[in-house]
């Protein structure tokens, strides 16, 4: 029997934004449809396919499609694929766009109008956007819109994407379109489908003398330097100051992590205390008032508290995002990365793996190069992702000294930040070891990278993004560490001890003989029943090993005040040398699920998410037994 997939598609008009990486797609998007899509001072950020509705005060529905930026319509990287998929129509589930919206940054007509002469050979009807009229307008370069107009044949409307009514006349724009009839849009001679037989070498050539030809029509090929930016990255790329500042500034931000979070993580702490309180003087001594104190309270409480140290360093990264340094960051490190084998084209991609490795690992996307993909995405959930922070976080308050050394160095923040470059090293060295397994050939590693135009952050889009990571992070806390702490709990109460049983209840539940059983495995790396049982509902997400070990040694322990107690239990129950161990466990291992699904989405079968799998296992036990066995010979034990 043959099959056929039959694909129903919405009837509205379906719009697609088309321009080149970081000219305000996204930004504009939002305006139109009202989303929250993530928009960033470099290229690259978008790397699927988004869909919006724009809906009109007569009632009238458009469907917007925001799509990844791409220089040219020959597809060189998997996100400059997708976009020349919907254009061409070949995108799954997705009809051809009825419409095309090409957006263009005023601040880089040259080589923002070669895509429009690219895209009227679509066949498809076109609009201009010329976005970023505010920088223009700054920096006086005067566009003759009705001229420009004129000479590509197609509409122009002006756009600012950072401004709250920004699209608006884009909007009304569409507003009276004639959807049934949009011909007048249309150029005729189309030349270019993807299956094209023109040679495309052939269109470049003609499209950069056309290109310059309106240019000098319009009065505009001479090149306005960016003087503000210029001089910022004489020294911010300068050969010695360059990494000094780079180095300094993300030391900077985990001290900050550290010293800035102290008062909200006490209210936070006060807080669940005080509920802690009103439960028990409410309920009385029961299994309902266990499940909701040792169970949901310490568990949840256990892991909210860390919400403070993670916005703070969010805050840090929204704010490089937006200036404008990260690319600059990762032509810093382009020098270094090469000695492993990778490119300077890896960093943005290994950087949002510090938020967490999924949009990490879909952003390799933006890589061409196959190999350097691959390798980028084995080595990405060494990156520390913020489920690590609370991890990392209540380890060192247990056991790092809160001091400062010299009235600046914060001790926490300090080896918070270590834990930071042991990731860090751990991936170079994988990704050196895998450059060994690759040939020569495969190892093209020149940068060639987009450095934008250095922006002051907005501050309610530091606002909106904060706000999306605490929700993010709240949805965490009351979904999947929510479901798996009451799961533990029930695990670690039942069965009830016998009449006569000497120990702590939790030690004859199935956790417990799970634990027991899981422990002998985890001995030689100094890992105790406890921290056994929680590594396991800790592969859900890594977070929820603070609050399985919360709910753990709640239930361990015989008064109803373990609540918020969970520092000073283990800092006395517990050798430095398996904090040290478990420290050392993490940087590595690969404590989530749902990063393994994304590998293999990503890369289209098993064998990578299974390599990967075994692999950061097998290397995390091994720090871990290293650093337990040197920890106990230098008397730490
Ligand atoms: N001043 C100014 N900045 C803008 C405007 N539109 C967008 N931006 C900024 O330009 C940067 C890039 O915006 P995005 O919307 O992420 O660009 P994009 O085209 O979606 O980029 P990719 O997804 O990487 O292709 C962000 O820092 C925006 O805040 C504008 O009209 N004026
Ligand atoms: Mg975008």
């Amino acid at each position: 029997m043959t099959q056929a997939k039959v694909h129903f598609f919405p009837s509205e008009p379906l719009v697609a934004l088309l321009g080149n990486p970081n000219c305000g797609k996204t930004a504009l998007f939002n305006l139109l449809t009202g989303s929250r899509q993530k928009v960033a001072n470099y290229s690259g950020v978008t790397v699927e396919r988004k869909e919006g509705r724009l809906h009109f005060d007569s009632g009238k529905v458009i469907r917007i499609l925001d799509l990844p930026g791409a220089y040219s319509l020959y597809p060189r990287s998997l996100d400059e694929r997708v976009t020349c998929n919907v254009l061409h129509g070949n995108a799954i589930g997705e009809k051809r766009p009825d419409l095309v919206l090409c957006i263009l940054s005023a601040m880089n007509l040259r080589r923002n109008l070669r895509l429009v002469l690219s895209a009227k050979r679509l066949g498809l009807p076109c609009v201009v956007v010329l976005n970023m009229v505010d920088i223009a307008k700054r920096q006086g370069l005067e566009i003759n819109t009705e001229a420009l107009s004129g000479l590509l044949g197609l509409p122009i409307i002006q756009s600012v994407g950072i401004e709250a009514n920004g699209a608006d006349a884009l909007k009304h724009y569409l507003a009276q379109l004639d959807w049934k009839n949009l011909s007048a849009l249309q150029v005729s001679n189309v030349d270019e489908g993807e299956e094209s037989t023109v040679d495309h070498s052939a269109h470049t050539e003609s499209d950069n003398i056309e290109v310059h030809h309106i240019l000098q029509s319009l009065n505009l090929d001479q090149i306005i330097p960016d003087e503000v930016s210029d001089r910022l990255d004489a020294v911010l790329l300068h050969p010695v100051f360059g990494p000094i500042i780079l180095c300094v500034l993300l030391f900077f931000i985990f001290q900050a992590v550290f010293s800035w979070a102290t008062w909200p993580m006490d209210m936070i702490k006060a807080g669940v205390e005080w509920l802690g309180l009103i439960i028990s003087n409410a309920l009385p001594d029961h299994w309902l008032r266990s499940l909701l104190i040792d169970g949901i309270l310490a568990g949840v409480g256990g892991v909210l508290i860390f919400l403070p140290q993670i916005l703070i360093l969010f805050f840090f990264i929204l704010l490089l995002e937006e200036s404008g340094y990260l690319p600059r960051a990762a032509y810093l490190l382009d020098r270094l990365m090469g000695r492993v084998g990778l490119s300077g084209r890896s960093f943005i991609p290994l950087l949002s793996s510090f938020a967490c490795a999924i949009p990490g690992i879909m952003a390799t996307r933006s890589i061409s190069n196959p190999r350097d993909r691959l390798v980028t995405i084995l080595i990405a959930p060494m990156m520390t992702c913020s489920a690590r922070l609370p991890v990392y976080a209540l380890l060192i308050s247990a056991f790092i000294p809160d001091k400062t050394i010299g009235y600046v160095l914060d001790l926490q923040g300090f080896v918070l930040f270590i834990l930071y470059i042991a990731g860090i090293l751990g991936a170079m060295v994988v990704a050196w070891v895998l450059k060994r397994f690759t040939s020569e050939k495969l190892r093209l590693n020149a940068l060639m990278m987009e450095l934008p135009s250095y922006h002051l952050p907005r501050l309610s889009n530091l606002a909106i993004g904060l706000w999306q990571r605490a929700a993010i992070f709240l949805r965490r806390v009351g979904g999947i560490i929510l479901i798996m702490t009451i799961g533990l709990w029930f695990l670690a109460s039942f069965p009830l001890p016998p009449e006569n049983a000497s120990g702590a209840s939790i030690q004859y539940s199935v956790a417990g003989m799970i634990g027991n059983a899981l422990a002998v495995v985890f001995e030689p790396i100094g890992f105790n029943w406890q921290i056994s049982i929680a590594l396991v509902p800790g592969m859900a997400a890594r977070e929820v090993v603070v609050s399985s070990l919360a709910t753990v040694y709640a239930l361990s322990s015989a008064g109803a005040e373990a609540a918020d107690a969970l520092v000073p239990l283990i800092s006395n129950s517990w050798s430095l040398a398996t904090a040290l161990s478990l420290l050392a466990w993490f940087v590595f291992a690969p404590q989530c699920l749902s990063t393994i699904a994304a590998v293999k989405r990503e890369t289209g079968s098993w064998k990578i998410p299974l390599v990967m799998l075994s692999y950061l296992f097998g290397l995390a036990y091994l720090a871990a037994f290293i650093t337990y066995q040197l920890s106990l010979f230098f008397g730490l034990g």
